[in-house]
């Protein structure tokens, strides 16, 4: 029996996104202990207060996080609610990542686009601020024109005017919770455009101390796509490279096997390093092994190199 505290308070940006996300982890873990009390507690961040500066100016990794985890270590909430996409792979030495609750959709889309991108007209303007992206999409079309945008999901759909773009690409993770998806013109295979590692899924972040919080999270995990998203991640931390790399990587599990492809890019497209590997041994301990293994790989093929040359820009 988990003696249980009375209440805990989660933590969350205040964009509309973060705002849903957070809900559907109160929701889930209200209907599971409903005696006990959860409260969300709004936090500004410094991505969300300079999102007009690149993130270069403002020094990237974990912007999105960096206030949010400074208030769970204070100790001002208990419970920090992340797009896991958004999370650098090292954390502050007392927090971990607790569970991953849910995961929608995990494939970037083209949104307000009057064309699928196959047909969109010879240099034909998309907005994007992620490398990833960009490196995918010009390996597949090399004509297009790749405008750097940024700001909120809301925000970048505004763009499309503003900037006289032909379409953004998003993740449909986001327009979907957002209850936008009919600014989708078309969802991405992952032969064209392989999703971020983690992308879609909602992660809970909580002071390591928090044993019985960590056990509440536990049963309100979802398993599967945890285990999915936990060699994705493992993949990326191997490769030590930050969350804003041209990095992809999406794991699948399916008759009991999980397979992972990842992928590696030169930001203009000329090359994409891409492998994929599986297992059958589907615990956490192999699952992250294998992420790793396949970070050595990619790295062995090529993807050092991607690397070590965008550090010289
Ligand atoms: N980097 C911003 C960000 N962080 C999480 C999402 C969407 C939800 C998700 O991917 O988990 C987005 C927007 C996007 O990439 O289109």
């Amino acid at each position: 029996m988990i003696k249980l505290k009375k209440n805990y308070i989660i933590g969350t940006r205040s964009s509309n996104l973060a705002l849903k996300q957070c809900q559907l982890v109160k929701e889930k873990l209200q209907n599971k202990f409903p005696e006990v009390e959860f409260e969300i507690k709004e936090i500004s961040t410094a991505g969300d207060r300079e999102r007009d500066k690149k993130f270069s100016e403002i020094n990237g990794e974990g912007i999105f996080v960096r206030e949010i985890e400074l208030a769970l270590l204070a100790g001002e909430i208990d419970l920090a609610v992340h797009s896991f996409k958004d999370l650098p792979t090292e954390l502050p030495e007392d927090l971990e990542v607790a569970a991953v609750i849910d995961r929608a959709n995990r494939h970037d889309v083209l949104a307000g686009a009057e064309k699928k991108l196959a047909e969109l007209p010879e240099g034909a303007r998309l907005g994007t601020g992620s490398l990833r992206r960009k490196s995918q999409l010009l390996a597949y079309r090399s004509d297009l024109e790749i405008v750097p945008i940024r700001g909120n999901i809301e925000t970048r759909l505004k763009k499309i005017k503003t900037q006289n773009l032909d379409g953004v690409i998003l993740a449909a993770a986001g327009l979907e919770r957002l209850g936008l998806q009919d600014q989708i013109t078309e969802y991405l295979s992952t032969e064209i455009c392989l999703p971020a590692a983690r992308q879609g899924a909602v992660a809970v972040e909580i002071r390591k101390e928090s044993t019985e919080l960590k056990k509440i999270l536990k049963e309100a995990e979802a398993q599967t796509t945890a285990l999915e998203v936990w060699a994705e991640h493992a993949f990326l931390k191997e490769m030590k490279a930050g969350c804003h790399a041209p990095l992809a990587a999406e794991a699948v599990i399916e008759d009991q096997k999980l397979t992972l492809t990842a992928a590696a890019g030169e930001l203009d497209g000329s090359r994409i390093i891409r492998r994929k590997v599986s297992t059958n041994d589907l615990n956490l301990n192999s699952v992250q092994k294998l992420g790793r293994k396949l970070a050595r790989e990619i790295k062995a093929a090529g993807g050092a190199e991607i690397l070590a040359s965008l550090q010289n820009n």
